[in-house]
């Protein structure tokens, strides 16, 4: 179906291919609440505009304190594997997964950092050009929420101001009943919203949220990613805008091209 019309590179699994905006956890701590993508982004992709929406990689970072589940958080969506046993994050680590957003392709590099206080050095290093953090907390253990502030300030500050897409992620779901998880999810959404952070509560034992969280992670950083294209295009003078409000780009293929594609990838 919709993969079969791909333009570019091997075919990406059905899971990872979006054709509508992914919705939000909840609305009381969301980035967005719009259902579909922008309009200049849906122009540039049906455009098949290469030189605006070709061959787009995203850095994510995902912090938190150790334990928190980080690691497992991205095996699963990554690997789709659960390990009970912990191992600790030496450093960073990354993953890159292969999407299609609106026909189009796209990468998210997702780096793994060690909670651990000896590696936090090591891991900031890797902190920059993150165009999505991802603060990683414990449901529950309410602790590992306190500390998610100062996480995401260490994060920020290795980060042009605005420049990142900021989620605040609750792990271990499966740890808790309905109610409890309702009662840690009060103080986690005003956490977020102070942030200026989207709130998701996931599990990576029995995967629940975990590709939504990542589709949504994707389709914002892929929107924001292209906007950001566009809008550098434009200041350089490059954009006509026509009547309609069409963005016609210099150097547009009226087709989509064959690309090289990055050579180490995982397909979820
Ligand atoms: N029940 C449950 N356990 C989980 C979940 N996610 C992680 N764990 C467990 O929590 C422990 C820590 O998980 P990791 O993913 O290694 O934690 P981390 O945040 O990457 O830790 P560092 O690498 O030290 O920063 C492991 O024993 C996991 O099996 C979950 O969703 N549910």
């Amino acid at each position: 179906m919709r993969a079969s019309l791909k333009p570019w590179g091997p075919p990406v699994s059905r899971d990872c291919v979006i054709t509508s905006f992914p919705k939000w956890y909840t609305p009381e701590a969301s980035l967005q609440l719009k259902e579909h993508f922008h309009e200049k982004v849906s122009a540039a992709c049906e455009r098949r505009d290469t030189g605006t929406v070709g061959l787009r990689l995203s850095k994510v970072v995902v912090v938190g304190d150790l334990y928190v589940g980080k690691t497992s958080l991205i095996h699963r969506f990554c690997k789709n594997v659960f390990d009970r046993d912990y191992k600790a994050t030496i450093g960073v680590d990354f993953e890159i997964e292969r999407f299609e957003i609106a026909g189009v392709p796209y990468s998210l590099q997702i780096w793994d950092t060690a909670g651990q206080e000896k590696f936090k050095c090591i891991a900031s290093a890797y902190y920059r050009g993150a165009q999505a953090i991802i603060t990683a907390f414990d449901l529950s253990d309410v602790q590992t929420l306190d500390h998610t502030r100062q996480w995401l300030e260490d994060a920020l500050r290795e980060n042009e101001p605005g420049a990142s897409a900021i989620f605040l992620v609750g792990t271990k779901k499966d740890l808790l009943s309905g109610a409890a998880c309702a009662q840690a999810e009060v103080e986690a959404v005003r956490l977020a919203n102070e942030m200026h952070a989207e709130y998701w509560a996931v599990s990576a034992k029995t995967g629940e949220n975990v590709r939504a969280l990542f589709s949504r992670v994707a389709a914002l950083a892929f929107e924001q990613s292209v906007l950001q294209e566009l809008e550098r295009r434009r200041s350089n003078g490059r954009l006509q805008v026509g009547d309609a409000g069409l963005i016609r780009m210099e150097g547009t293929l009226p087709e989509a091209k064959e690309s090289q594609g990055p050579s180490s990838q995982n397909c979820c």
